[in-house]
């Protein structure tokens, strides 16, 4: 590394120091980023550390291969590194209750000529209507981040996420049909980016906001090719998942990973990346806002019992293959909760999973199954919080507004009350408005993390450290979808669902090997010659 010490240069304000290093070759290996960081240490400046500390805590990978990993960055061009450094010392926590309106862009931070900053939100994505339900489906089971086959079995992904999609369409296009023939999603969600938009503007920073869908329009790859024309330098990509999971934020990254490096023009592009988000104060603020208004809707609000209902994950992937999104969740619950006291209001709580699908087992408690018990234990009053999602969508609209809705009236429940998705609640919006400012200095940061630093207000990273703390080793993830529905208990169901599973891969064995079968004749796969 020739690091050219002369073209150091230090700006200091009352804040912060910012210092620009430049290099005049790549980081040739990890020592000497390692010996780099070293020397950030002798200097007494501290990194901010870029991970949330679920990933330093569980990640499954070793901290010193996690180091090497996120070191070894050679797949970049020659970079500019850009760190500003806190001169806090490393046990200071950043102030934590800040007025959203207080934040504004730093004149060092502030988009220079040429420069033009950009805003990646990522999301699920929904059927529009009901035509869109099964290729919906289709991309969603066609993701190997949702359905992880053996490496021998790969190539029956699509294959198999036809069959699958073609199967769960009717049960799916049921629940949409029930929310009016298709998912809000895409409405809420540009209507979130607008809201961003404006709000980013309020604080000085002028910048464009995208929307970047997994399965449905507009797709990521859309998003990208509008930020290539608009010729975007610099990108923060914030997926509006609070927490991170290896099936939702995960596979957005993972996609994006894919797309960046196979484009020139993007990987010359600096961005960063906010990969879960749930421990922000304005974020916690906004939610206990939205719970306190409900609460007092109840003839008796303190004998309200705060039921947040959390979208599922199978175990495995916590387990196994080391998703942080049980324990941001439990932690997410928790900062809530002590929000709503903070505002004199006591009442129990519960934190349940729903939305599970098929034949495997998914973390616990169930939200039905915790219902019920509710239910017998003589509570009377539920309010339910979705708190994995930030917009209404088939989940909350259907499974919550009406199946459990109608479950807990039959445990015994009397009054029911749901608290709405965040949407585009004003101290959410200009909480998401700070992270992208606080995310910008780290844009086009090389990757060097001081692992044992203090946390900042935003963990940040590279799509490529991020993918690598949880799954470093790849473990295949058993699907986590059911093709059947037969059975009169749920153990059955569960047994029967692995039989179906298992008969389909030899099936579709069979047919890949044979070349005839279902799948030749539907023109899915095509004829060996
Ligand atoms: C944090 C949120 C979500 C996690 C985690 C998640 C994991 C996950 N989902 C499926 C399967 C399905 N999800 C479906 C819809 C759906 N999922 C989420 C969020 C999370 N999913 C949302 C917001 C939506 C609704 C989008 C909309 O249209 O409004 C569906 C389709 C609907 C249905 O048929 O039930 C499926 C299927 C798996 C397998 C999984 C983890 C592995
Ligand atoms: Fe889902």
């Amino acid at each position: 590394m020739n690091f050219d010490a002369a073209s150091a240069t230090h700006r200091a304000c009352s804040t912060s120091i910012s210092l620009t290093l430049h290099w005049s070759s790549l980081p040739q290996n990890t020592n000497n980023l390692r010996q780099l960081h070293a020397e950030y240490q002798d200097m007494k400046l501290s990194l901010p550390t870029r991970l949330p500390s679920s990933f330093l805590k569980r990640s499954p990978v070793p901290r010193q291969k996690m180091h090497s990993r996120i070191s070894s960055s050679d797949v970049l061009p020659q970079v500019s590194l850009d760190i500003s450094v806190d001169e806090r010392t490393a046990g200071d926590r950043p102030e934590k209750a800040q007025s959203p309106l207080l934040t504004n862009v730093a004149s060092s931070n502030k988009p220079k000529d040429g420069e033009r900053v950009g805003v990646l939100l990522l999301n699920l994505g929904g059927p529009e209507s009901l035509e869109d339900v099964q290729p919906f489906l289709f991309n969603l089971f066609a993701d190997p981040d949702i359905i992880r086959l053996p490496r021998l079995f790969r190539f029956l992904q699509r294959p198999l996420a036809q069959f699958i999609s073609t199967l769960r369409a009717p049960k799916s296009a049921e629940g949409y049909a029930a929310i009016g023939g298709g998912s809000p999603l895409r409405q809420m969600t540009a209507e979130q980016a607008d809201a961003l938009s404006l709000a980013l503007k309020g604080k000085n920073l002028p910048a464009k906001v995208y929307v970047g869908m997994r399965y449905w329009h507009p797709f990521t790859e859309e998003a990208i090719s509008q930020i290539k024309s608009d010729g975007i330098t610099r990108l923060v990509v914030l997926p509006l998942y609070p927490q991170f999971s290896i099936s939702t934020s995960g596979s957005s990254l993972r996609l994006l990973e894919n797309i960046f490096r196979e484009d020139e023009y993007l990987v010359n592009m600096q961005h960063t990346v906010i990969p879960s988000w749930y421990q922000r104060e304005g974020y916690v603020q906004a939610m206990a806002n939205l719970i306190e208004k409900e609460v007092y809707k109840f003839e008796k609000p303190e004998e309200v019992h705060i039921f947040f209902s959390a979208h599922g994950v199978p175990v495995t992937y916590v387990e196994d293959a080391g998703d942080p999104y049980k324990a941001e969740m439990e932690e997410c619950v928790e900062l809530i909760m002590n929000a709503v006291k903070d505002r004199g209001i006591n009442c129990q709580h519960t934190l349940a999973y729903q939305s599970r699908v098929g034949p495997v087992e998914w973390l616990k408690p169930y939200t039905d199954v915790t219902i019920r018990e509710l239910g017998k234990c003589g509570i009377k009053n539920l309010l339910a919080v979705p708190v994995s999602f930030v917009s209404e969508h088939i989940e909350t609209l259907e499974e919550i507004d009406m199946e459990y809705r109608q479950l807990a009236l039959e445990s015994g429940i009397k009054n029911w009350g749901r608290v709405p998705a965040l949407g585009c609640e004003p101290t959410f919006i200009a909480d998401l408005a700070d992270a992208v400012i606080e995310a910008l200095p780290y844009v086009g940061a090389m990757a060097v993390s001081n692992l044992e630093a203090r946390q900042s207000l935003v963990p940040l990273g590279s799509v490529e450290e991020l993918l690598a703390t949880y799954d470093a080793l790849r473990r295949e993830l058993p699907a986590p979808v059911s093709l059947w529905e037969w059975g009169w208990t749920k153990s059955a169901e569960t047994w029967n669902g692995r039989a179906a599973m298992l008969a389909v891969l030899l099936l579709l064995v069979l047919e890949v090997t044979t070349g005839q079968g279902v799948l030749h004749q539907w023109g899915i796969l095509p004829p060996i010659n």
